[in-house]
């Protein structure tokens, strides 16, 4: 392809470097997981929210997050007092859907990793960016919906403060939101069922204009069984797109965070009034210096 017709391309560039962002299914897998301090911690509490089997091997002292889940969720996790030996372990990495190491010696992380990747075991080296098969970024969960913000190795605490901005600006009613979409979904599946082909596109256009339609603002009221029944029997039989003032609903506002808390307004104006007051003062004072008969 000459360089002219590559240019006049209406596809995105292809941007070589990035991570393939997926959302990776753990429910009752096998995962390994070596070390027992603070980032171990963080590793495992995301582990048991995805539903893993943990296996833990580290030498006491753990963590004190570590040990009180060890008695919170003790069927989740195996833990093996001790350290592992990469070179002679009773452990086989090839037993697990994947290995996390969060240890402080760094020749031993490194052993792991080769190991791992001997056996094609996906490995996650948390003191050795090169030796990460995947990375962890910063997290934020509000029930099913999950946000991760990855920087590729470069600036974490940056992707921790890219993601408390998102968390400030998400609306607030994310999860009912998705809860109403999700049952919408599912009673659609009864009355329209079969899966892909042209009712599958049929299904998958009228849930785009539905979406569109309702606005996040609105589409918590689907979780009510009524105003289900109502928006399928009037929409999906009808072949058409209602929106929430078709079945007697009031169309909702966004309820966006603000950047600008209102409740504070008392002390912006305070602030504002001492700014005014301050400028005038200065100026009254300016002109007065100005017009003082000079000697
Ligand atoms: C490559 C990666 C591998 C991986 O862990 O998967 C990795 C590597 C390393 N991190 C180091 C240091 C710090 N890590 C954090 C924090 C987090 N680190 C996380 C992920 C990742 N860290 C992956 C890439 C993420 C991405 O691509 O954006 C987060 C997002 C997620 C999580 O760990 O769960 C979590 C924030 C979670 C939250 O706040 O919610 C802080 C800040 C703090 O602790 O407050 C510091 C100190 C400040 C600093 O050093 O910048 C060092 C030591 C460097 C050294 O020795 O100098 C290495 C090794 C190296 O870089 O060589
Ligand atoms: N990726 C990330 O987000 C971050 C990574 N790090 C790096 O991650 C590593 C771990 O950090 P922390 O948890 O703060 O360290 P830590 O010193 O608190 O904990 C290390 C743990 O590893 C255990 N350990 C050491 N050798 C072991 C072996 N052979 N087998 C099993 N367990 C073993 C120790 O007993 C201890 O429990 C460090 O190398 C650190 O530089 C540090 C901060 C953030």
């Amino acid at each position: 392809m000459s360089s002219a017709e590559a240019s006049s391309s209406k596809l995105p560039p292809i941007q070589k470097g990035a991570s393939l962002m997926i959302a990776y299914r753990l429910e009752d897998r096998p995962v390994l997981l070596i070390g027992g301090g603070v980032v171990a911690a963080g590793r495992l509490f995301f582990l048991l929210e995805a539903g893993a089997r943990v296996t833990l091997v580290s030498p006491p002292p753990l963590h004190p997050d570590i040990s009180e889940r060890l008695s919170t969720n003790p069927h989740d996790i195996t833990w093996h007092s001790r350290s592992f030996d990469p070179v002679n372990d009773d452990i086989h990495v090839q037993d697990f859907a994947m290995v996390l190491t969060a240890i402080d010696e760094v020749e031993i992380s490194r052993q792991i990793c080769d190991l791992c990747r001997e056996h094609r075991v996906p490995v996650n080296v948390a003191d050795i960016p090169p030796s990460c098969d995947f990375y962890f970024g910063a997290q934020l969960r509000r029930g099913p919906l999950q946000i991760m913000v990855s920087t590729g190795g470069s600036g974490p605490k940056i992707g921790a403060m890219v993601r408390d901005i998102v968390d400030r600006a998400l609306p607030e009613n994310l999860e009912e939101a998705i809860e109403g979409v999700g049952l919408l979904r599912g009673d659609l599946r009864v009355r329209a069922q079969g899966v892909g082909g042209s009712i599958g596109r049929r299904r998958m256009q009228w849930m785009i204009g539905i979406c569109d339609a309702w606005g996040l603002e609105s589409m918590a009221k689907l979780r009510d069984e009524t105003v289900r029944k109502a928006v399928l029997d009037h929409g999906w039989e009808g072949d058409r797109v209602v929106r929430p003032s078709d079945v007697g609903l009031r169309e909702e506002k966004n309820r966006r965070r603000r950047l600008i808390d209102w409740s504070y307004a008392g002390w912006y104006a305070a602030g504002l009034g001492g700014m005014v007051t301050g400028m005038t003062l200065g100026m009254v004072g300016t002109i007065w210096m100005l017009k003082r008969p000079s000697r």
